[in-house]
C-alpha cells in the first residue's frame, strides 16, 4: 500500500494546549507523524510518495471561504497585534450572542472560527494544515487512477473541523475534503467509517443533510466524553440524508470483544450501501494506553481491524485522525494496514 506525507505537515508544533481545565503539554505533536512514517518504512508498508499541490479549491467545497482565509491571514494579525505565543480561542458566539456581526478583534475572529480552547493556532498550523489536506486529496487522486487502497499519513488531523470552524486539534477536515473531491470526479457513493476514539462531529455535519456521503462512526459515548455534544445514536441525517448517518457510541472502557458488534453493524451498512470508496478516518486513539482516551484497545486488535476493513471490499483511503500514544502509534496504525493487506 503506498503512504502519502509532506514534511510540511510537521510545521504545524503546538506547544501546550486546554484540556481538563487546564493548560497542558500538547499531544498532537509532529513526532506522532515521524514514528508513523519510520514504522511504516520499517515494516516496508510500501512506497511513500509527496502530496500534490492543490490550489485552494477542493478546500472550498468543504469549509467556507472566510474560514479558510481566516487560517491563511490569522498569523499577520495576530503578530500585528502585538502577539507572539500560539493562540488559544477563549470566547466564542454562543447563545444569546450574535452570530451576524462582522467581527474584526482577532480575539473576536478565534472565537467565531472554533469550536474549544483545546487547539492552539501558531505561525505554521496554515500551511502545515493546507498539506495535509493535500495529503488526503493526493490519496483521493490516486484511487481515481486505479489505486485500491492508500494511506494517507493526515496530521494535523480533520474530522472535529467543520465548515467553519477548527477545533479538537483539526483544521480542515482531510476526510471530507478527499469524499468531496472523490464526488467531483465522477463517483457517487462514498462511505466515511469512522474509527477514532472521538466522534467525527465535523465530518458528520458536513454530510449530514446528503445521501452521496454515508456517515459512520463508533467512538466514545459523548455524553461521558469530547465532543460532548454530537455523536448520538439518535442522530441519523435529516432531509435527504436521513438514514446515511449512523452513530455507535460505546461505554467508556471498551475493549475489542465490546467494539466488534458495532463494527460489524457498521460493515454491514457498508454493505447495503455499496459505496464506490470508503474512506476511513482513521484515529489509534481506542488504544489502551493512550494519554487522554479511555477505551481498551492492545495493539494486536488493531491487526483485526484492518482484516475486517479488507472484508468490505472496495477501494479505500486511510485517512490518519488521532492516536496520542506516541511510541505505539507507529506499531497500531501499520498493524491496521499491515491487517488490511493481508
Ligand atoms: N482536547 C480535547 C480532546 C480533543 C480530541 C482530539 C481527538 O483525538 N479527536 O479525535
Ligand atoms: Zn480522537
Amino acid at each position: 500500500m503506498k503512504t502519502v506525507f509532506s514534511d510540511t505537515q510537521l510545521a504545524h508544533a503546538p506547544a501546550q494546549e486546554i484540556s481538563d481545565g487546564e493548560l497542558k503539554p500538547a499531544v498532537e505533536i509532529p513526532s506522532r507523524a515521524e514514528i508513523v512514517l519510520k514504522t511504516v518504512r520499517d515494516r516496508n508498508v510500501g512506497e511513500i510518495v509527496a502530496p500534490e499541490d492543490f490550489p485552494i479549491r477542493p478546500l472550498h467545497r468543504v469549509h467556507s471561504p472566510d474560514y479558510v482565509s481566516f487560517l491563511e491571514g490569522f498569523w499577520e494579525k495576530w503578530t500585528a497585534a502585538g502577539r507572539s505565543k500560539e493562540a488559544f480561542p477563549f470566547v466564542w458566539p454562543i447563545r444569546s450572542l450574535r452570530q451576524d456581526t462582522t467581527v474584526n478583534h482577532i480575539d473576536g475572529l478565534l472565537g467565531r472560527y472554533s469550536m474549544d480552547a483545546g487547539t492552539p493556532l501558531g505561525e505554521h498550523t496554515y500551511r502545515a494544515a493546507r498539506a495535509s489536506a493535500d495529503t488526503a486529496l493526493t490519496a483521493a487522486k490516486m484511487i481515481l487512477n486505479g489505486e485500491k487502497a492508500v494511506f494517507s499519513l493526515c496530521r494535523p488531523p480533520g474530522h472535529h473541523a467543520g465548515f467553519d470552524f477548527f477545533g479538537g486539534y483539526c483544521f480542515f477536515n482531510n476526510a471530507a475534503v478527499a469524499a468531496q473531491y472523490l464526488r467531483d470526479y465522477g463517483l457517487h457513493r462514498i462511505a466515511i467509517l469512522d474509527v477514532d476514539y472521538h466522534h467525527g462531529n465535523g465530518t458528520q455535519a458536513l454530510f449530514y443533510d446528503r445521501p452521496d456521503v454515508l456517515f459512520l462512526s463508533i467512538h466514545a459515548d459523548p455524553k461521558e466524553e469530547y465532543p460532548y455534544f454530537l455523536g448520538y445514536a439518535d442522530e441519523t441525517g435529516e432531509h435527504a440524508g436521513t438514514g446515511f448517518t449512523r452513530n455507535w457510541p460505546l461505554p467508556l472502557g471498551t475493549d475489542w470483544d465490546g467494539y466488534t458488534p458495532a463494527l460489524e453493524e457498521a460493515c454491514r451498512w457498508l454493505l447495503v450501501y455499496k459505496p464506490d470508496v470508503m474512506i476511513v478516518s482513521l484515529g489509534m486513539d481506542c488504544f489502551e494506553n493512550d494519554p487522554i482516551s479511555k477505551f481498551a484497545f492492545k495493539s494486536e486488535d488493531y491487526l483485526r481491524l484492518g482484516q475486517r476493513l479488507k472484508k468490505v471490499g472496495v477501494p479505500t483511503i486511510f485517512v490518519m485522525e488521532g492516536g496520542y500514544a506516541v511510541d505505539a502509534l507507529g506499531t497500531n496504525c501499520v498493524n491496521v494496514l499491515e491487517g488490511f493487506e493481508g
